[in-house]
């Protein structure tokens, strides 16, 4: 390759002034246009959103190679006019530099200490389904929307790890903080928010803008309030949850001298409302569409729950399973490959001028890797497009894990709660499957029930009712 052709730009559709490629891009559901776009233009290819130049990755191998080989290249997180604005350069989601690699390490470290992965988030999480099996039970096989109690009951195990303890849920304090959230991320996900984010000069008036700073603010005041009660309250010998270890180290620190450092109040404050909003929704909605796959495809929920009777029995079900439940295993990574909940990840950035597949990308460009690329890659699944458990599962029926399986994205800014994502959806999932048979509603066909996501800052099921027929 001539030296001239690697300096080329990655290729893509011709851009009109200021509005880019916008009457090209489907606002409520982009990630289908780029699917198209990778297509015509390739696996690196680029779009304008507006006046926003915007790199596109596509496929298993690309974003792979991009996220993985060259992380520190390409793992910077990208820029969105509205959430720079409501997180002020603080939090662990949407900063870089240092603010975020102490965040980012001190909730990891944390998280764990708090039993991240480990058995005392599994007791945790065990307790939270016996209160959701009864919320089930009371409905009496009756229609019920999915949404709340599953977002509740999810919430509530970022909740007891953060605060260091679990809300009922009749708590107005718990379950306003846990529909704010919701409602903040169908406010950033919506169409006339996008268009801010494009030209935020010329639409700040908009409604929407205007809602997503009042649910923040409310937001950021409940959780001061919370913060405060725990201060007052605090033991350093024994620590409730995160943020009483947050608290912890912030006064060592200010002990020893040391006041220029990043354990400020604002960064403990951000960092928990971060890690509450990407905890709570992303694993809720998953759960939600594997019970809506479940209800859609009985022969398919019919063999999880004969294996569960047979490797469980009627015993609660616990993380070492698992491996007893290849099947089941395989339907819960199935749904998630399916749910695609974050099919083009967060936006990151260029750090430096890169030359990536002949192209020259410039520092400082936004980046999107198309995780829905990944996970719908046809060249690596063997039917991309359908909800077929067997993807996870070899020749004997084992499980079998798969490079491309990708929702919690790679390299620096992978997810930092992928263990407690998958312990939550595993346990949570074949609880809910040993208790009750999910069917659609009275009068809904299951071929009827709707899979067309519904967009926000990630897909959601569209509001649908099922049943949850008791069967211990
Ligand atoms: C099914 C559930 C989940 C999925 C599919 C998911 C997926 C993702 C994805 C795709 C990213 C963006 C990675 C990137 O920028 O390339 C992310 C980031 C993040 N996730 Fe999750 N996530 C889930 C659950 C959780 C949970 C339970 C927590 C709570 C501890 C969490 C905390 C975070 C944080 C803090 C980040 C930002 C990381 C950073 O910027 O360094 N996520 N997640």
């Amino acid at each position: 390759m001539s030296s001239k052709e690697s300096r080329k730009e990655p290729p893509g559709p011709t851009p009109l002034p200021l509005l880019g490629n916008l009457l090209q891009l489907d606002l409520k559901k982009p990630h289908e246009t780029l699917i198209e776009f990778s297509k015509k233009y390739g696996s690196v290819f680029t779009v304008h959103f507006g006046p926003q130049k915007v790199v596109v990755l596509a496929g298993y191998r690309t974003v792979k190679e991009a996220l993985v080989n060259h992380d520190e290249a390409f793992g910077v997180r990208g820029p969105l006019q509205i959430v720079d604005e409501l997180n002020q350069g603080h939090g662990v989601l949407w900063t870089n530099g240092n603010t975020w690699r102490e965040m980012r390490r001190f909730s990891l470290t944390n998280l764990k200490d708090f039993g991240m992965g480990r058995k005392a988030c599994e007791d945790k999480i065990i307790e939270e389904c016996q209160h959701l099996v009864e919320v089930l039970k009371n409905f009496k096989g009756e229609a019920f929307d999915t949404n709340q109690s599953l977002n509740y009951a999810v919430s509530n195990i970022i909740a007891s790890m953060i605060y260091g303890s679990r809300f009922e849920y009749e708590d107005l304090e718990f379950t306003s903080m846990v529909d704010r959230i919701n409602r903040s991320g169908t406010l950033l996900g919506s169409p006339s928010v996008q268009v801010y984010n494009l030209y935020p000069f010329l639409f700040k008036w908009i409604a929407n803008r205007k809602e997503s700073h009042n649910v923040a603010a409310a937001n950021r005041k409940q959780n001061f309030a919370l913060i405060r009660h725990l201060k007052q309250t605090l033991n350093p010998q024994m620590c409730r949850g995160f943020v009483d270890a947050f608290l912890v180290h912030k006064k060592k620190l200010e002990e020893s001298g040391i006041s220029d450092n990043e354990f400020s109040d604002d960064n403990l404050v951000m960092t928990v409302a971060n890690l509450f909003a990407a905890g709570s929704e992303t694993t809720s909605s998953t759960l939600r569409w594997g019970l809506l796959f479940m209800a859609k495809f009985p022969d398919i929920q019919g063999k999880v729950r004969e294996e569960l009777k047979r490797a469980v029995g009627d015993r609660q079900v616990q993380a070492a399973d698992r491996m007893n439940l290849p099947y089941t295993n395989a339907v819960i990574h199935e749904t998630q490959r399916m749910a695609n909940i974050l099919p083009e990840s967060l936006p990151h950035k260029t750090s430096r001028d890169i030359t990536f597949h002949g192209h020259l990308i410039r520092k400082g460009t936004t980046v999107y890797p198309l995780l829905m690329s990944v996970l719908r890659d046809a060249n690596e699944w063997e039917k991309p497009d359908t909800f077929y458990p067997p993807h996870f599962l070899d020749k004997d029926g084992k499980f079998a894990k798969r490079d491309a399986f990708m929702p919690f994205s790679a390299g620096h800014r992978m997810c930092l709660g992928e263990s407690l994502a998958r312990m939550e959806l595993f346990i949570f999932f074949t609880t809910l499957l040993q208790h009750f048979r999910f069917t659609p509603a009275p009068g809904v066909l299951e071929e009827d029930l709707d899979l067309t996501p519904r967009t926000g800052l990630s897909l959601t099921p569209v509001p649908h009712k099922l049943c949850a027929v008791s069967c211990m």
